[in-house]
């Protein structure tokens, strides 16, 4: 009984430190998708000022290559890995989109 107790206590523990980890992860998640996102802006606007087109899906073929071999390499899954790539770029799109109508009007 006493020992259920002791090993409950250690879990509850390990599960505290691992979620501090998981925390700290997120964070960086958030860090890194900002910066992302600042960069995208400005390709954005480089573009509408241009007349580049928003999407380029020569490039992003290739960024699917390398992802899902990097996915690999680190074993992610790369199904997963393209979803998550594919999600994040949709979104800048739209952004590039936004963009280049608001250039328009
Ligand atoms: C950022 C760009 O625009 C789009 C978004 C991409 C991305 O988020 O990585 C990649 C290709 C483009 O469809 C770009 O052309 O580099």
């Amino acid at each position: 009984m006493e020992q259920n107790r002791d090993d409950k206590t250690h879990a509850l523990e390990r599960l505290a430190e691992l979620r501090g980890s998981i925390d700290n992860i997120d964070a960086s998640l958030v860090h890194l998708l900002a910066e992302r996102f600042k960069l995208t802006e400005r390709v954005g606007e480089l573009k509408a000022d241009h007349g580049l087109p928003p999407a380029d899906e020569s490039r992003e073929a290739r960024q699917v290559a390398r992802l899902r071999e990097l996915a690999e390499d680190s074993h992610l899954d790369p199904e997963f890995a393209e979803k998550f790539l594919a999600f994040i770029v949709a979104e800048v799109i739209r952004r590039h989109e936004r963009i280049a109508e608001s250039r328009e009007s």
